[in-house]
Formats: C-alpha cells, structure tokens, sequence
C-alpha cells in the first residue's frame, strides 16, 4: 500500500488495531451494550482509536524537545516560564481522561543556553499522552528540566479535573486534583518558590 493519502494512513492503522478492536467489541457485547446496532458497530474501531490517542506519546521521550537549545539572552538568566499548559491524559487506574493546566518554570544555570518556550508545553503534553498519574507527570516534568538542561531549578504546578473522580465513582463534581513539584532553587529559596506560585496571580 503506498501511504500517499490520510484515508490510506488510517487504515494502515486500523489493520493494525484489529485484535484491539475485536476485543472492544466483546467487551461491549459481555457488558450488554448493543453493539451490532447500526449506530454503535463502529464504536469498538473509534473506542480503540481513542485509546490510541490518549496514549499516542507512550512510545516517544518527550525530554528529546529540551534537545534544541539557543545561547542565553540574559546576564541573570531568572525564571522562566509558561504558565496555564492545558493538556489530557489518561489516569492508569480506569484509563479514564484527565485533563488540566500546568505551570512550568526552571532557571538556567548561569550562562547556560535556554529552550524555546514552546518546548515546556510540549514536555508536559508529551509526558501526559501516556497513561497517568497526576504526581509522576509533574515529577517528569521536573526531572527532565533539571537532567536534560544545565538548570539550577525546575517547578512544576499541576491543576486537573480527573473524570474517575468527578463524573463517576466519588462524583465529586468540579473537584481539581492539585500537585505541586519543587527542585533545586525552588525549594531552596522561598523567595524563588514564592515567585513561582504567584505566576498567575
Ligand atoms: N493519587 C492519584 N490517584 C489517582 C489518580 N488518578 C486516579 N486516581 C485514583 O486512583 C484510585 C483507584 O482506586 P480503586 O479503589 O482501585 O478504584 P475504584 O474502586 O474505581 O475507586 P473509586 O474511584 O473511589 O470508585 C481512585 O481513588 C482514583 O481517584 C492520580 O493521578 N493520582
Ligand atoms: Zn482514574
């Protein structure tokens, strides 16, 4: 098959998610939901392709984003951030969605080269295409600002709607799960720490 038009790309993929779908499909029929309806007989290939796209960075190290890096443009290199990231992602326990917003910062050593901003969200975004949970997403987040780059900090605030919790199960409507992670000046330095939290006030 020559993979010059999308149509072909998708069912490339759906070949390849056949077993998946066909264990959807038994799913949903063992749980009595009428899946041979006309309406719902191409729910197994749409729920796996969902799947597919909550989980799609599973396979990939979002930290290659932090690779491309510029010299710095700062005697005091400071704090830099990008706050309110919005993303999804799928807690491991249900592998139902979860979505919310992180603030991320870190500060670069001195004289050390910097990221493109974009890249901050893309860390995040990427480290949340997997299935999840809220405190090792932003522990990740940390973790590859101080391994990948030459920084003296990182911090990451996380604010997330988890779906297990809000739309089922507990039905806690509206409640936000909220982690904070501190590394280096962040958690050295209150003034650092303080000014990391009052980013968005
Ligand atoms: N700490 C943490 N817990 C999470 C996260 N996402 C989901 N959970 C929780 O994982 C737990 C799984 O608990 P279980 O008792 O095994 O699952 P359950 O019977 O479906 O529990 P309920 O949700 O209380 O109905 C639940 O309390 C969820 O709220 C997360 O990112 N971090
Ligand atoms: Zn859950």
């Amino acid at each position: 098959m020559t993979l010059d038009r999308l149509s072909d790309v998708s069912a490339l993929i759906d070949a390849e998610d056949t077993e998946a779908q066909e264990h959807a499909r038994r799913m949903m029929a063992a749980l009595g939901l009428p899946v041979t309806e006309s309406g719902m007989a191409d729910t197994p290939r749409r729920l796996v392709r969902a799947l597919r796209e909550f989980t799609a960075g599973m396979h990939e190290d979002p930290a290659r984003h932090l690779r491309v890096t510029f010299p710095p443009e700062a005697e005091e290199p400071g704090i830099i951030a990008v706050t309110a990231v919005p993303f999804v992602s799928v807690c491991e326990h249900h592998l139902l969605p979860f979505t919310g917003r992180a603030n991320v910062a870190y500060v670069p050593a001195l004289k050390a080269p910097i990221v493109g901003l974009s890249k901050l969200a893309r860390l995040v975004r990427g480290y949340a295409a997997r299935p999840q949970v809220q405190e090792r997403l932003g522990e990740q987040v940390v973790e590859a600002l101080c391994t990948r780059l030459d920084s003296v900090g990182a911090a990451c605030r996380i604010s997330a709607e988890h779906s297990c919790m809000t739309l089922r199960g507990a039905r806690a409507e509206g409640a936000q799960m909220a982690t904070l992670h501190l590394r280096g000046v962040f958690q050295t330095d209150p003034v650092m720490r303080d000014a990391f939290l009052g980013l968005d006030r």
